[in-house]
């Protein structure tokens, strides 16, 4: 390695010629200064000491003094003089460094060194321990957040620096084996466990592209330091279990004031043997140690004695430290770390002498000389790098305060989504809470909607049916008047009858409109009792209409009246529309006026009279009857009841054919020959009937038959007895639910036998077809010559349990009208 020299004369120090020691100090005392203070740090004894302290406080507290093994003593006079068992690191940085820290804050230049044996408390001195920080760290804080203030002290610590526009660059160097690194390169959060440190080289007095941490939080900073601390090089030797291997130098720089403060650490000049160094690299490295202190050692004194040449190359310590000795605003405290172990006394009277000797330096008045307007640019210079320096800082401060406020406005926009969610969370939860109840309304309403309409729409149908009723009500009417018009004589009769029943019927439609309701035609204004309906017709003669009460009868009860209309000169051309329907009740009921209808319209037949006087052959008789069916509808029930004969009610029944067993039910009509009154109205055929058939099958309902042959009783006392049974038998029907017997009158032509017979309720006239056919197959020859009359259907009990309003039942109620009405008689000849 090739030697330094040492600076050329031009960069020493202004020392006095004399030093105080010489005694020529008086007079020029105020023109003269230390630029070196030296301060005494005795630590605390070690435990593992022998003996007493071999150092005491002298000269009021200025002055060691060292006692030797003889007795003997020597005083060294320092600037001041600390023992750490009374003065702990707290107060000896406030009565010692704090106001050199004072003077960096507002531009001076301090250097604070520790220097002493190894072991003697260098580092703790600096950096203090976990207890208590040291120097760096007390002057961090002092520099950034200002001073006046100890540990206790309450401060506003968050910007003071920042408020006076402070902050610092800190360089942390280390200098080891002569080479100077750089402890910050590699120590940043991304920096790796062992990352290499970086080698600097000095340019002039300086070291070349050292890094450097700025800011203005001291704790920031001062963490940062302390974790860079660490990885100064240590070793265990015999005189300390952490020893330093090297100088380490802390440099804070205040570019706002041109304020620096330098911190060195020095690795402690030691005995190779005394610590135990063994090998080469342990010897030289203890070597490089000593060179340090030793170059420094060299340049102190040269300074101290006037040197023209100050050795500050001989080390790359002395070469950065010369800025410190030579600047005249710098200054330097040199703080003399010593132990009072008896064991370590030459190092520590060697560590005085040495404090000593930097004590006697002396910097001569301030004079101008032309190196102070070289000052002078460099001041401006240095004001300019200030400028520079204080830039760059603004424009950091602004860097951070858009990074902050963007983590703000990224803050407040989070926040405001939140809110924005908050809101429609909120929103969306009155609205489910009110959804609930709006669903039910809701749901209410639509179910009242959709029953109003389908109401409605069974309103305008029933309306239709209605109109459509009233339509065919009207044609009725006409055709009746038509008829009425051809036959003036019955028209009073028949017509004022009809029309008056048609009126009735049209006011009870009206009223039972809409209405469900069973029809019994034993109801209403119409009397309880038989109301027998003779129509009788004689096309041959002149046509008459007369209304009898049944009287010719024992068939009437007393003020029981019955109407015999007969009707004279009826036209030949008969219509007669009914309609036939099928279902029963109870589906009528369920589906509701709705329903479907089964309807068949009987065509228009043309009824063709013939004589009734001559006598007709068998054939022409049975086409008759055939057509007196077809008339009344071969398929049609004679009378419907809603009521479902019950199987017990059946069984009461007399079945056809069992006349034996059922001897009272015979009923007779007695001789009409012997009772004409009885039977006035009959007539001879009227017409004849030739009715389409029904294409409308029907079930065939058991028939029960009673025949009623007792030609010796009167025809008056047959109908009573007749009467008398069905009255019995409407006891029974009304127990049985109207469910029973209907009984059919006939009378023959020959006038001597009347046959009654009765269907079950729910027959129909094929069913009474049979019967008869069945009767004559019975009656054999007896009754084969004869000439008998369809003389009367009587039907009791005619019950429909129809919705009334429905077309069907108004047309029904014509016929009815026209010749059914309750209990009928049809008077017609064969
Ligand atoms: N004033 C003191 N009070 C209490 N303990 C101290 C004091 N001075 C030093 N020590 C302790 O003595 C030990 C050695 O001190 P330190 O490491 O500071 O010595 P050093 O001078 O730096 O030695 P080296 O030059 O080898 O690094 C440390 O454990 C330290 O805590």
């Amino acid at each position: 390695m090739t030697p330094l020299k040492t600076p050329s004369s031009k960069h020493r120090l202004n020392f006095p010629a004399t030093t105080p020691k010489n005694g020529n100090h008086h007079g020029a005392a105020a023109a003269t200064e230390h630029p070196v203070e030296v301060i005494g740090r005795i630590r605390n004894l070690t435990s593992g000491a022998g003996g007493a302290s071999a150092l005491e406080i002298a000269g009021g507290g200025t002055a060691v003094r060292v006692r030797g093994d003889a007795g003997g003593c020597r005083d060294f006079t320092l600037d001041g003089v600390s023992v750490s068992e009374e003065e702990d690191l707290e107060g000896f940085y406030r009565r010692f460094v704090r106001s050199r820290i004072e003077g960096v804050r507002v531009g001076a230049k301090c250097t604070v060194m520790v220097y002493g044996p190894t072991g003697s408390g260098k580092s703790h001195t600096m950096f203090g321990c976990t207890k208590q920080p040291g120097i760096v760290y007390r002057a961090l804080k002092d520099i950034l957040e200002g001073g006046g203030g100890g540990e206790g002290d309450v401060r506003d610590e968050d910007d003071a620096g920042f408020r006076m526009g402070l902050f610092v660059q800190v360089t942390v160097l280390e200098i080891y084996n002569e080479d100077i690194y750089d402890l910050l390169v590699g120590s940043g959060a991304n920096a790796k466990g062992n990352a290499p440190k970086a080698r600097l080289e000095v340019m002039g007095k300086k070291a070349k592209n050292a890094t450097y941490i700025s800011g203005n939080e001291a704790g920031k900073i001062s963490r940062e330091v302390s974790k860079v601390e660490k990885r100064r090089i240590v070793k265990s030797t015999l005189c300390n279990e952490r020893s330093s291997r090297s100088h380490c130098m802390i440099i804070l720089d205040v570019p706002s004031v041109g304020g620096r403060l330098m911190l060195v650490d020095m690795a402690g000049s030691e005995n190779i043997e005394a610590a135990g160094q063994i090998g080469f690299e342990a010897k030289m490295q203890t070597a490089k140690i000593n060179q340090g202190n030793t170059a420094l050692k060299r340049v102190v004194e040269s300074i101290a004695n006037g040197d023209s040449h100050v050795p500050f190359r001989d080390s790359k310590l002395t070469m950065l430290l010369q800025d410190s000795f030579e600047d005249d605003k710098s200054k330097i405290l040199m703080i003399l770390c010593a132990s009072p172990d008896p064991k370590e006394l030459h190092k520590t009277v060697s560590t005085l002498e040495y404090g000593a000797k930097a004590k006697c330096i002396i910097r001569a008045a301030h004079v101008a000389t032309p190196r102070d307007k070289m000052s002078s640019e460099e001041s401006s210079t240095m004001l300019n790098s200030r400028i520079v320096a204080m830039n760059q800082f603004i424009y950091n401060l602004q860097k951070e305060n858009k990074l902050r406020e963007k983590e703000r406005n990224e803050a407040q926009s989070v926040l405001k989504r939140k809110e924005e969610e908050l809101a429609q969370l909120k929103a969306k939860l009155k609205l489910i809470e009110g959804q609930g109840a709006a669903a039910k309304q809701d749901e209410i309403n639509s179910k009242v909607m959709e029953k109003t309409q389908s109401l409605r729409t069974e309103l305008v149908k029933m309306e239709e049916k209605m109109l459509r009723q009233q339509q065919e009500l009207l044609a009725l009417q006409q055709r009746l008047q038509e008829v009425e018009r051809e036959k003036p004589v019955q028209q009073d009769i028949i017509g004022g009858r009809l029309l008056a029943r048609l009126s009735e019927m049209s006011a009870r439609a009206d009223q039972s409109m809409s209405m469900d309701m069973s029809i019994d035609f034993d109801m209403g204004d119409q009397p309880a009792v038989e109301d027998v309906k003779v129509i009788k017709e004689d096309t041959r003669q002149q046509g008459q209409i007369r209304s009898q009460t049944n009287a010719a009868g024992s068939c009437t009860s007393a003020g029981e009246q019955e109407d015999v209309v007969r009707l004279s000169g009826y036209p030949e051309k008969v219509v007669l529309s009914t309609v036939f329907e099928e279902g029963d009740e109870e589906e009528d009921k369920d589906s509701g006026v709705d329903e479907e209808q089964c309807k068949e319209v009987v065509e228009e037949s043309y009824v063709m009279q013939q004589p009734l006087a001559e006598p007709e052959d068998p054939e022409t008789r049975n086409t008759r009857i055939q057509n007196i069916f077809r008339l009344c509808g071969n398929y049609r029930e004679l009378a419907k009841n809603s009521k479902v004969q019950s199987p017990a009610a059946r069984d009461s029944n007399p079945v056809f054919g069992d006349e034996n067993k059922q001897p009272a039910a015979k009923q007779v009509f007695g001789d009409e020959n012997k009772d004409p009154s009885a039977w006035g109205a009959i007539e001879p055929p009227m017409c004849d009937v030739k009715v389409a058939d029904s294409p409308v099958s029907s079930q065939l309902s058991p028939i029960v038959c009673q025949f009623v042959d007792e030609p010796k009783l009167p025809v008056s006392e047959q109908l009573k007895s007749c009467n008398d049974t069905l009255e019995a038998a409407d006891e029974n029907k009304e127990n049985s639910g109207r469910d029973s017997l209907l009984d059919v009158y006939i009378k023959w032509e020959s006038g001597h036998l009347i046959k009654g017979l009765k269907l079950l309720s729910n027959s129909c006239l094929s069913d009474l077809r049979k019967l008869l056919e069945a009767h004559f197959e019975e009656a054999g020859s007896k009754h084969a010559a004869q000439q008998f009359t369809f003389l009367l259907l009587g039907v009791r009990h005619l019950a429909l349990h129809i919705p009334f309003f429905h077309p069907i039942v108004l047309c029904y109620l014509y016929l009815l009208a026209m010749s059914f009405i309750h209990h009928w008689r049809i008077e017609t000849s064969l």
